[in-house]
């Protein structure tokens, strides 16, 4: 079994719960260590802390949270009971995080198994607990299709850079912006990844290049503030980054610090690719504008390694802490999902795209 699993489950079993056994990102790079939930409050807790984190990952973890909803299987328990502790939970859960679409998609997803269900409790949770597995599931083909589609347009380069973690650890598997990354070194081509640190909580330091280490791909690691001189110097190819929700005109919401990114980019002439599954896009948004974004705790950043290390902001001074920002679809050169390459995108290509 392989410790670096991002999301495993472990079904419930002659009487012993159903588990969601996670990797604590938290913990890394320094500890590989697995955090146990058994309870719907352990499992929104994990997702709001970022012991799982990234949009996909978000989503499968909160499908399994689902299922440790406690209900009475017994042949005689009311099913109509049931459904409301379920809906109950998938409302609850959908409180964790705010911005990747995909946590919303897997709960509707869950919510329409309950919905439809007519029969015993017992077989609404195996229903349950199947429909989690299947999107478990379906994502790794998702990561496999992004890696290929992707590959074709990163082929020519040899250095690239990232933002935040959008890799395994953020998947079931190799991600999105990893993952042509990954397929072009299955096929002996192994490119050398440029990772932003991604202040303040540091998943491009602490995660993309601990992953991409213990893969073998070389790393380098950057602080947020380098890559425009790095771009400047010609040490840089193209760009590439994942998503946690991307509108119906192409904007793109991903991890604070991408819309710079984005910006530097385009000034100096490389191309910006945006890598993520159809399940992180909300037609239903018109503009990147109307995608909520997740305001997190000041002290993220005035603790940078914690609140038990010093202070790094004077006492008193007041800080903000957006985890994620908007990128303009006109920054971005192109987005890749498991369907294929949409260049240069707008309303009337991301939604043929998705109709397709
Ligand atoms: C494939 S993951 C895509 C995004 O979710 C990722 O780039 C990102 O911004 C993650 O933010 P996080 O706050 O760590 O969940």
């Amino acid at each position: 079994m392989n410790d670096a699993e991002t999301i495993r489950y472990h079904a419930a079993h002659n009487g012993r719960p159903a588990e969601l056994d996670l990797l604590d990102q938290t913990k890394l790079p320094g500890t590989l260590t697995r955090l146990v939930c058994t309870t719907v409050d352990q499992t929104h807790d994990a997702i709001q802390r970022l012991v799982v984190r990234g949009a996909p990952a978000i989503g499968i973890a909160a499908a399994y949270g689902v299922t440790l909803t406690p209900v009475s299987v017994n042949a005689d328990a009311s099913l109509p009971e049931a459904q409301t502790r379920y809906r109950q939970t998938i409302d609850h859960l959908a409180t964790s995080r705010p911005t990747a679409v995909n946590l919303f998609w897997a709960l509707d997803r869950m919510r329409a198994i309950v919905d439809g269900f007519s029969g015993q409790v017992a077989e609404l949770r195996e229903r349950l607990v199947a429909e989690a597995v299947r999107i478990h599931d379906d994502d790794r083909q998702m990561c496999r299709s992004i890696g290929r589609h992707g590959a074709t347009l990163l082929a020519d380069c040899q250095r690239v850079m990232t933002h935040c973690n959008a890799g395994a650890l953020a998947t079931s598997m190799w991600g999105t912006a990893l993952a042509p990354i990954y397929h072009l070194q299955e096929s002996g081509h192994t490119l050398q990844v440029f990772a932003d640190e991604t202040r303040p909580l540091l998943q491009g330091a602490r995660l993309t290049a601990w992953e991409l280490h213990q893969a073998g791909i070389p790393v380098t690691v950057c602080t947020d503030s380098m890559s425009g001189s790095l771009m400047r110097q010609g040490l840089v190819d193209a760009v590439i980054v994942g998503a946690d929700r991307i509108a119906a005109n192409g904007d793109v919401a991903n991890k604070i610090g991408t819309y710079p990114l984005a910006v530097l980019a385009k000034h100096h002439n490389l191309p910006f690719y945006v890598a993520a599954p159809t399940n992180t896009f909300d037609p239903e948004l018109e503009s990147g504008d109307l995608i909520p974004i997740e305001q997190r705790d000041g002290d993220e950043v005035s603790y940078p390694c914690g609140t038990d290390s010093p202070r790094q902001t004077p006492e008193g001074v007041a800080v903000v802490n957006p985890a994620f920002d908007v990128t303009p679809a006109d920054l971005v050169t192109a987005l890749v999902t498991e369907k294929g390459v949409i260049p240069g995108p707008n309303t009337e290509k991301v939604l043929a795209h998705l109709r397709a």
